[in-house]
């Protein structure tokens, strides 16, 4: 029997305090399953600090001669229970402490649903889009150079998240393939189908979201046919899951992203709301919406609303004026835990990200194994296999739900943390 463990450590000194982010969110979130753990709870200090944390300077040459230099991070929260596994984001705030809780949200989202991963994260501090595609293929081979020591497709598998597509994924495995000396599809995931990426992952974490709101909806008695949805952020996640509700009969009568709000009481046509995008790189200017303010987003009423963009968007100053049944949460940590508390009294079903937006890391999961076994699946069989492992994630979290009176936030991560720390116990301390 392994001693008693102490949860009192102080956090990690690389961190500010005063300034913890999405990773405070995660401590809380930590906090809050805590008593549910058993004897398990022992072993909960493994899940408030990353197994590995790697901070790397990414020098490039810019189109114009000049030299710039970007911070970049990759995470490894947790491996008890396989390699770690997340995306790379590319964004202007990115820091460490953001990329620790993503990381960590990777290790109970693959727990809750059951994929043999632990959890990882990564990214560079860079404002995607002020630089060419030449740049960011520069930035992303050097990043990839410097994180190769911890990544591999048995260590640590990258794939796309926010300013991150399958064209990064292609440079990434080249730059790593090459360093290897191998062709290594199996590095990343999300890769483009001519590389070995797998059919339905670019719109797998939208199907996903669906998925989760439409089993949300039988527990409701609610039809998605009719019904009224509002949508933050028209990105791969936000405007997948648009187009699905939009082809059920559903009204997208409000969407937000990092160019303003839209809003049309008697719907959006989502299918030239996303021609518009593609030609005009963000919502703002299509005539078929009005803008209205980025705070009147919030207060629009709806019986679905999926925040897809960031973390941190619902919170104490807005949860108040949301009208919603069900909030579907397909950014990852898009509430944060005093929010939670609003909207929960207020009545909102919340189905939260570490089950919501598994899809995407699920179809990764699948690429990964086709990758290895080089025999491809067809995309039916992919839907299938990915919708059937979301409805049954989905069942058994609302079964531990209803068994211990929580909501869905505590039992997904009660089933997660279970997972990890029966993994740690067994594997035992010493290597
Ligand atoms: N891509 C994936 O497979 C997965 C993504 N996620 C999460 O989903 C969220 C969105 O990711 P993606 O759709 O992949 O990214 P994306 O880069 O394709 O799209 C991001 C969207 O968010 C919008 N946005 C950015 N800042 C905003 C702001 N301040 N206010 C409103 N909108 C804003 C952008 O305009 C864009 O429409 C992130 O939290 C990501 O971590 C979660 C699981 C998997
Ligand atoms: O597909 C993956 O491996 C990870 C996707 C991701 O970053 C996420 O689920 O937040």
């Amino acid at each position: 029997m392994t001693s008693e463990i102490s949860t009192s450590h102080p956090l990690p000194s690389y961190l500010n305090p005063n300034d913890l982010g999405a990773w405070g969110i995660y401590l809380q979130q930590i906090d809050r399953v805590t008593p549910y753990l058993g004897s398990l709870s022992r072993w909960v200090e493994t899940l408030k600090r990353p197994k590995r944390s790697l901070i790397v300077d990414v020098p490039v040459e810019l189109d114009n001669g000049t030299i710039a230099h970007f911070e970049g991070y990759r995470v490894q929260h947790n491996t008890s229970r396989g390699p770690g596994k997340g995306g790379v984001r590319f964004h202007q705030d990115v820091c460490l402490a953001e990329v620790m809780a993503l990381a960590a949200w990777m290790s109970i989202k693959n727990a809750a649903v059951n994929l043999p991963f632990g959890g990882a994260k990564g990214g560079i501090r860079i404002d995607a889009r002020k630089y060419s595609k030449k740049e960011l293929e520069r930035v992303t081979r050097r990043y990839t150079s410097e994180i190769g020591l911890i990544i591999g497709p048995t260590k640590d598998i990258p794939a796309p998240d926010v300013n991150t597509s399958p064209q990064t994924m292609a440079w990434m495995m080249d730059t790593y393939s090459m360093n290897e000396g191998a062709t290594a599809t199996g590095v990343v995931t999300g890769k483009p189908i001519s590389l070995g990426g797998s059919l339905g992952r670019v719109e797998a974490t939208g199907r996903g979201v669906f998925v989760a709101a439409c089993e949300a909806a039988k527990d409701l008695g609610l039809s998605v046919s009719g019904s009224r949805v509002a949508v933050q952020g028209f990105g791969n996640v936000g405007g997948t899951a648009a187009r699905l509700f939009h082809e059920t009969g559903a009204k997208v009568v409000a969407i937000q992203d990092h160019t303003g709000t839209i809003h049309n009481e008697n719907g959006i046509n989502i299918h030239d709301l996303l021609n518009y995008v593609e030609d005009h790189a963000g919502i703002m200017g299509f005539t078929e919406a009005a803008a209205i303010s980025n705070e009147d987003f919030w207060s629009v009423s709806s019986d679905f609303l999926i925040p897809a963009a960031l973390e941190s968007q619902i919170t104490i100053k807005n949860a108040d004026q949301i009208k919603t049944k069900i909030l579907v949460e397909g950014a990852n940590g898009p509430t944060t835990p005093e929010a939670d508390d609003i909207l929960t009294r207020k009545g909102v079903y919340i189905v939260p990200d570490v089950i919501s937006n598994a899809g995407g890391v699920t179809v990764s999961y699948f690429e990964w194994v086709q990758d290895f076994s080089s025999f491809f699946w067809s995309e039916e069989e992919i839907n299938q296999r990915l919708e059937r492992l979301m409805r049954d994630a989905y069942r058994s979290v609302s079964n531990v739900a209803k068994h211990h009176q929580v909501s869905l936030r505590t039992a997904a991560f009660i089933v997660a943390c279970t997972r990890i720390l029966e993994a740690r116990e067994v594997r035992g301390l010493y290597p």
